[in-house]
């Protein structure tokens, strides 16, 4: 495979050097290509591959992989309809983008698929889904599986539940990153030195979901053996019940959910 990148920021750059770094791709396989120099900079020494200041350096690609935003898509895909020639795999990680508008967007005779990475594939812990063209072989779909397979979990899912993929996965590092800022935020007003409380912070929300992936055990079960009678975690539980927190990341992942849908119709 010789994989172009169009849009050498930060999803895509997260995915490309996620991948060589799993020794899914050789850093020889890729070129990226971004209009910004300090973007195509930043790919180029994240992942170690060539990022170029032209879309016509990718014709050599027999897979595209479109990492732009939304909004910049079909600009970028119009300047593709007008360099090239042969006709390919196209990936898009744009978030709303349906199957259909690739299809009206892209080059004719293109098969596509819609994904929905996260950017903790960066460190290969990345959770993704995607969703495949008619015209897509099971070759494509392997493609894709693989690649987002080799920094995190991959699953083929129909295209209607990728909008609510954006809204979990997709979104969802940005929800917990805020959650660690504030669980560390909590450490410090309690007395605990900054870097400390941060670490803390971070190492217990990992701990915590390597739990219910490694044990197999419902969320529910493994809060009741953390939480003693009268004891200090159920203090902080009915905090945290009192002020909505379960309701708040419900209403979270929809209005992201819906976002993403919305993305979809624009
Ligand atoms: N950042 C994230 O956590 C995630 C982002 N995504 C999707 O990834 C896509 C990119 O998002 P980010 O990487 O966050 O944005 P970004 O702004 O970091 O990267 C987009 C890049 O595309 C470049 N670009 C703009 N027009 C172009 C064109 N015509 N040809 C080539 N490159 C062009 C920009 O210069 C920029 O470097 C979006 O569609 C987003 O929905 C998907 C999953 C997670
Ligand atoms: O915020 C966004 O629109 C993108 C898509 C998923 C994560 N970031």
């Amino acid at each position: 495979m010789k994989l172009g990148v169009i849009g050498c920021g930060k999803m895509g750059t997260a995915l490309v050097a996620g991948a060589v770094r799993a020794g899914a791709l050789g850093a020889d396989q890729v070129i990226g290509f971004d209009p910004h120099p300090a973007a195509r900079d930043a790919f180029a020494t994240a992942t170690g591959s060539l990022a170029a200041a032209s879309l016509k350096d990718l014709a050599g690609c027999d897979t595209l992989l479109l990492c732009t935003k939304p909004q910049q898509a079909a600009a970028a895909l119009s300047a593709l309809r007008e360099s090239a020639t042969t006709e390919g795999l196209l990936i898009s990680v744009a978030a709303g983008l349906t199957l259909e508008w690739l299809g009206q967007h892209a080059p004719s005779g293109w098969r596509h698929i819609r994904c929905m990475p996260n950017t903790p594939a960066l460190v290969g812990e990345g959770a993704a889904g995607f969703a495949c063209s008619k015209n897509a072989t099971e070759a494509d779909r392997q493609t894709a599986h693989d690649l987002l397979g080799a920094v995190g979990s991959a699953h083929s899912l129909a295209e209607p539940l990728l909008d609510a993929v954006t809204g979990l996965s997709g979104s969802g590092p940005a929800f917990v990153f805020l959650m660690i800022e504030a669980l560390a935020d909590g450490g410090v007003r309690s007395g605990l030195p900054r870097d400390i409380a941060l670490e803390l912070a971070a190492r217990t929300l990992r701990g915590a979901a390597t739990m219910v992936l490694e044990t197999g055990l419902h969320p529910g079960q493994l809060k009741d053996q953390v939480t003693s009678p009268a004891g200090t975690t159920i203090a902080g539980i009915a905090e945290l019940e009192a002020r909505g927190l379960r309701s708040a990341l419900i209403e979270a992942v929809t209005a992201a959910t819906r976002r993403s849908q919305e993305l979809g119709r624009s």
